[in-house]
């Protein structure tokens, strides 16, 4: 095992004035919630509960919840009390805000029961996104893909699934984000060589794809997973994705089946249509399998994953973690040194892992000095660790 060089870097929270993390908190979140309430007709009840969550998270201490409040048992293992009272700005950023979105499912009455019960506050969102323009363009770009080689449908398709990252709903609530110009949108770190090498065509390799966000991301995110099943780089693909809605888009096996329907419905564009129907039948199969772990919702770092966990990942041939969130969860929500290894700070994972994910936030390693120069020089602010204009493919084998 490689030595870890920096295992006391700060841990981020979002008390520094124009810091990135307190931006999330006092301006993303409330233009979320005001989504929200333009997008539901919530009665007042739910109405006074977003408003209450507002006011505590962006300027007050953290509140418990309820006694009965369902996965009370598992936050309480997760930290809650040691936080509870304190400043949600003061507390770790990546705790705060996976809890700000727990209590915001118990704001709009998800977990019932009652009416509201089920109904996913960020589902129209989430549907929107695959009714657009550019969704359609994507499936038009995959019948031309299909008459290409078959590694450069696979290098397409990785890059497809890398910058389907940057279709993050959560994301696209900041203000000030560049246009999505993903043309010479570099790839910082691009370890994509060392991932086929894992995954020769012919082997009885299982892929775990640990997904991000629905609709575009999610979509390029199945393409990738039915290319490996159909060109023989897997034989399995076991899906990871979140037992509820989760960090605005994050996709539940609710927003699997909606990918899969766009896909297959779309007539009009027969690899699309056709890949989503082989997609249809793994499901059915088992060849795809749809995993929603409770600990995919837990504000805390991979490497204090659960046992049963993993014992699920040591299986994978190679686990794909897909985004933003899972790389800071992947690595830990630190201020590491940009040139701390990622095998280094990937070496408790259990088994080979590789990170594909444009950058969101302030969390980066595995860079080398020179990379890293060459990045703050062009842009003072270090934009570029949260513009979502950069990206990774970076691997552990
Ligand atoms: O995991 P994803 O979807 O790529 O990104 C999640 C994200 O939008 O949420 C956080 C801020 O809310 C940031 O870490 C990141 O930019």
């Amino acid at each position: 095992m490689l030595s870890d060089p920096a295992p006391d870097a700060p841990v981020i929270v979002s008390d520094e004035p124009g810091s990135f993390p307190r931006g999330v908190f006092l301006d993303r979140h409330p233009a979320l919630i005001r989504r929200m309430l333009d997008a539901f007709p919530y009665p007042p009840e739910q109405r006074d509960a977003l408003a209450a969550l507002l006011r505590e998270s962006t300027g007050g201490v953290i509140a418990p919840l309820a006694a009965d409040a369902p996965g009370r048992e598992r936050w309480d293992a997760w930290g809650l009390p040691e936080h509870v009272g304190r400043s949600w700005l003061q507390a770790p950023f990546l705790w705060a805000e996976s809890f700000f979105y727990r209590r915001l499912l118990d704001a709009v009455g998800w977990f019932g029961p009652g009416p509201w019960q089920g109904v996913d506050p960020f589902r129209p969102f989430k549907l929107a996104d695959l009714d657009t323009t550019e969704a359609d363009e994507e499936r038009a770009a995959l019948d031309r893909l299909a008459t290409r080689p078959v590694d450069e449908q696979a290098a397409a398709l990785l890059h497809g699934s890398l910058w389907g990252n940057r279709a993050d709903l959560g994301f696209r609530m900041g203000a000030g984000q560049p246009a999505d110009g993903r043309t010479g949108s570099p790839v910082i770190v691009d370890d994509s060589d060392a991932l086929w090498r894992l995954l020769p065509a012919g082997a009885p390799s299982t892929v775990y794809l640990v997904a991000d966000n629905a609709g575009r991301e999610l979509v390029p995110d199945l393409l990738l997973a039915d290319h490996l099943l159909r060109h023989g780089r897997a034989a399995r693909v076991v899906l990871h994705v979140k037992p509820h809605p989760y960090y605005v888009s994050d996709a539940t096996t609710a927003d699997v089946l909606d990918a899969l329907r766009h896909l297959t419905a779309s007539t009009a564009h027969r690899a699309a249509h056709a890949a989503g129907t082989r997609l249809w039948t793994a499901l059915g199969d088992g060849v795809l399998e749809v995993r929603a772990h409770p600990f995919s919702c837990a504000p805390l770092p991979y490497a204090d994953m659960p046992d049963d966990l993993r014992a699920d990942f040591s299986r994978a041939t190679v686990t794909l973690l897909k985004g933003d969130l899972n790389y800071r969860r992947l690595v830990g929500d630190r201020l590491w040194p940009a040139t701390t290894p990622f095998a280094a700070r990937t070496a408790y994972f259990p088994g080979p892992v590789a990170a594909l994910r444009t950058l969101k936030s302030q969390v980066i390693v595995g860079l080398d000095a020179r990379t890293e120069h060459a990045l703050d020089a062009s842009a003072p602010d270090c934009a570029w660790r949260t513009a979502g204009t950069h990206a990774v493919i970076q691997v552990r084998p």
